[in-house]
């Protein structure tokens, strides 16, 4: 068999040879390849042609070529690029044959995503909505539908809206404290934060754009939401080839080939579940005032009744892509963002410290010990300026994308940015640019006082882009992320454990800066048991920690005397009490 294998083979081969030495063929091939390589580099003249500071592109990959073989990740890509024209407001590159614009200039970007935006409305990617249902959601469509559709549901994330939410956030983040707890118990080596994090916001969103309770947290029944939700966000090997890759060199082709980029049992899931949650609130007259509803409602105008659609057509996929959308871009994204604080939190001990105080102190103020409140959630300045460090520090995305939709003259320059030209605002790298952060690696929360935020220029904190096309879930998020930190700070303390990275290592995955080896998913949460007398108070265990260093400090009281001025009086008085009724 082998032998005829071999015979086989070689036979092949030699006629290959045969074929290469045959002139024709010789010829067909010299101009296929010359054809092949004119198309893939007739763009590499752009920047030099309107004296755009570029990076030197090379046949095929233009500046991508680390990226493409693993040397670099996407956010080192564009950190280099960055980095190479410190004086320039605008700089060039080519990601493959595609000229992209990427710009530095606070000023302009700032201009760019408010005043100009009309210039710049597309986030310029292509994807082709009969192939990937997600190419006839929010963060995909284009023009004027973008328009409309965004206007549709801008309603469901105002923070009145949000307010009827809370209710509904809170007790999810209710079950994640007994998890925590339960799991602090059995597990003593750490709890894996980042992931049940995660379950707790795939509840969140599905209880806000579907009007569903799925307890994921507890739950192994929700098997096939935790799978779907996973289907949508994890990365899928065909959407990048076909699409990213194939589809950068030859777009026409991809097009012409209609290949199927998304699980199709993913959307029929998905759809099936939003058709049940129509059904049951139509018969049931139920009108929650939540997102599940202005989904609803934008079925109505824009499917059902077809008003006010300026003359776009609109489907029943098109709501359902943006319920998908919502779990998509809704569950990871605050996941890591209040894993990376908490991350901080456990290796800045002094930091947890004061934002727990601060908790507890407006939990006093504004009577949300039990049931957290509005108020309570307002008055969390120090907070604002944790989870703002955190965003900052761990950007999620390395760039904000837009396409120009109109010429446009830099404002200042000599040059026109052409209609459809795609450009890049290096979130990641402004983030972390010492001239507007000084020691960027270092989480730092006081660079966002009033007072500091005053000296940077608009333009340089973007974690949730900016404008009218500025992530429409940022104060759901906001809401979320306070609550979760208040809801956990309160009940635990955390540290690190054996398993916690420090520092630690990154990756980019579908986009989105993650930790490489999930380091900060494992944390340790405790709450002595002998605090609870404690607890009763202050709802924490800082007061245990800081009363056990006092035990078992022969220094004691330097520390309290120390920390003292972070409680307002109300709680320090009762704090010493405490010590003072022996507990000392
Ligand atoms: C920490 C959490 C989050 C971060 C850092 C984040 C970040 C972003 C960023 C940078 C954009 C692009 C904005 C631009 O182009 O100017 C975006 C868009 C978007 N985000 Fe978020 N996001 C978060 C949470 C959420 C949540 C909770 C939801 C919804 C439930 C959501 C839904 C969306 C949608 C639908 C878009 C597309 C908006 C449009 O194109 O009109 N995001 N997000």
């Amino acid at each position: 068999m082998l032998t005829v294998l071999t015979s086989h083979s070689i036979k092949m081969i030699s006629y290959l040879i045969n074929c290469l030495f045959d002139p024709i063929i010789l010829c067909l091939i010299i101009i296929n390849c010359t054809f092949l390589y004119y198309y893939l580099t007739s763009t590499y003249d752009k920047w030099s042609k309107l004296n755009v500071l570029h990076v030197e592109p090379i046949p095929l990959f233009g500046n991508v070529f680390k990226m493409m073989v693993g040397l670099e990740r996407q956010v080192q890509l564009f950190d280099r690029i960055y980095h190479r024209f410190p004086e320039a407001k605008i700089c060039g590159f080519y990601q493959m044959r595609i000229p992209y614009l990427m710009i530095r200039d606070p000023v302009l970007i700032n201009t760019i995503l408010i005043k100009d935006f009309s210039h710049f409305v597309d986030h310029g990617i292509d994807i082709d909505e009969s192939v990937n249902i997600m190419g006839r959601s929010l963060f995909l469509t284009n023009g004027q539908k973008w328009k409309i559709m965004r206007q549709k549901l801008n309603p469901g994330f105002t923070s009145v809206k949000l307010r009827g939410t809370h209710e509904q956030i809170q007790k999810c983040t209710d079950q994640l404290l007994n998890y925590i707890n339960e799991n602090s118990k059995q597990k003593t080596d750490g709890t894996e934060v980042n992931k049940i994090i995660k379950n707790l916001t795939i509840d969140i969103i599905g209880t806000c754009a579907f009007g569903m309770k799925l307890d994921t947290i507890n739950s192994e029944n929700n098997v096939n939401f935790k799978k779907y939700v996973n289907k949508l966000v994890k990365p899928n090997g065909k959407l990048i080839f076909f699409q990213y890759l194939l589809g950068t060199l030859f777009p026409k082709v991809i097009k012409l080939l209609k290949i199927q980029t998304i699980d199709v049992d993913a959307t029929n899931f998905f759809r099936s579940v939003f058709r049940e949650v129509i059904d049951y609130r139509t018969e049931h007259n139920v009108d929650r005032n939540d997102i599940a509803q202005t989904l609803m409602k934008a079925r109505n105008d824009l499917v059902l009744n077809s008003e006010s659609t300026g003359g776009e057509n609109y489907c029943e996929l098109d709501i359902i892509a943006n319920a998908m959308l919502f779990f998509a871009a809704g569950t990871e994204t605050v996941a890591a963002t209040a894993s990376y604080c908490l991350y901080e939190l456990a290796i800045n001990t002094d930091i947890q410290d004061r934002l727990r105080a601060e908790i507890t102190s407006s939990k006093i103020k504004h009577g949300a010990q039990i049931n957290i409140n509005n108020e309570f959630l307002e008055d969390l300045p120090y907070a604002e300026m944790v989870i703002n460090e955190t965003l900052r520090k761990y950007t999620l995305f390395a760039t904000l994308m837009r396409k120009a939709t109109q010429n446009y003259d830099v404002p200042g320059e000599s040059i026109t940015i052409e209609k459809g030209q795609k450009i890049t605002i290096p979130l990641y790298s402004i983030h972390h640019d010492p001239k507007y952060y000084p020691n960027p690696d270092t989480f730092d929360p006081e660079r966002f006082t009033e007072e500091e935020k005053s000296k940077r220029p608009n333009g340089t904190f973007l974690p949730f882009g900016d404008g009218p096309r500025h992530c429409i879930g940022k104060r759901l998020a906001e809401l979320e992320l306070k609550l979760i930190i208040s809801k956990i700070l309160s009940n635990f303390e955390i540290l690190p454990c054996e398993k916690t990275e420090i520092p630690l290592t990154f990756k980019t995955e579908r986009g989105m800066i993650t930790s490489k080896n999930e380091g900060m998913d494992f944390l340790k949460t405790i709450m002595p048991p002998e605090a609870t007398d404690l607890v009763d108070y202050f709802d924490t265990t800082y007061v245990h920690r800081s009363y056990k260093s006092v035990q078992h400090n022969p220094n004691n009281g330097v520390r309290l005397r120390n920390i003292a001025p972070l409680y307002p009086p109300s709680i320090w008085n009762v704090y010493q009490t405490t010590l003072d009724n022996g507990h000392n």
